[in-house]
């Protein structure tokens, strides 16, 4: 039996290009996003990979890649669920921000701490320790048993809510998963043995 997830984040937004906080807020994909999210789709067909689920966020930079992605692999009649549960880590008075203004308003060293912090909120919204609360009991209580029930789930979601399932996945300390920086596009599949444990992981980048 096939025990497979892939994770994927995004393709470029237009916010992530105008360097905006971005957080629940709902812009759709610049060009580049969309060819990021096709060329994610042209490699996992490149691996013979095909899927029997999809689950994505509330929010159409998602959806749009899930799409993208499905059209690549030809298998757009797929059932997706849609969830604000995987939605992006909500940036609260953040959203809408230039970073670089917001570093001159409140100091490169707190903005660094608002974004990679494990359990320090930005005002208003939510820190990664926040996010993973509300995305690891859905993926406890949806994705993984259908992942461990034979079924090929495809994920398309954001660096901060994929963060915090790679973090349960993979066992990481909130330390150490701030670190790992999730790039737009970029599929990460991931197989699992009978008991759950991981038997491997490949990052699809460029
Ligand atoms: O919401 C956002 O602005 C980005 O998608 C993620 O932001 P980050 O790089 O600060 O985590």
């Amino acid at each position: 039996m096939d025990r497979l997830l892939v994770l994927c984040r995004h393709g470029e937004s237009e916010w992530n290009k105008l360097n905006l906080f971005t957080g629940w807020k709902d812009p759709g994909l610049t060009e580049k996003g969309v060819a990021e999210a096709r060329a994610a789709g042209q490699k996992l067909k490149a691996l013979g990979l095909g899927f029997d689920l999809c689950y994505t966020s509330a929010l159409k930079r998602a959806q749009t890649t899930l799409d993208l992605i499905l059209a690549e692999l030809g298998q757009t009649d797929l059932p997706i669920v849609r969830d604000q549960a995987l939605n992006e880590r909500d940036y609260g008075e953040l959203s809408g921000l230039n970073k670089d203004d917001a570093r001159q308003r409140w100091g490169e060293e707190q903005v660094h701490i608002w974004r990679r912090s494990y359990d320090i909120p930005p005002p208003g919204g939510e820190s990664l320790k926040d996010t993973a609360a509300r995305v690891l009991p859905y993926f406890e209580a949806h994705i993984m048993p259908d992942v461990m029930a034979g079924r090929r789930v495809l994920v398309a979601a954001h660096g901060n809510s994929l963060r915090a399932l790679i973090m349960k996945l993979e066992g990481l300390t909130g330390e150490e998963i701030i670190k790992r920086e999730l790039a737009t596009g970029v599929p990460i599949v991931y197989r699992f043995a009978e008991d759950g444990a991981i038997l491997s992981r490949q990052d699809l980048a460029a």
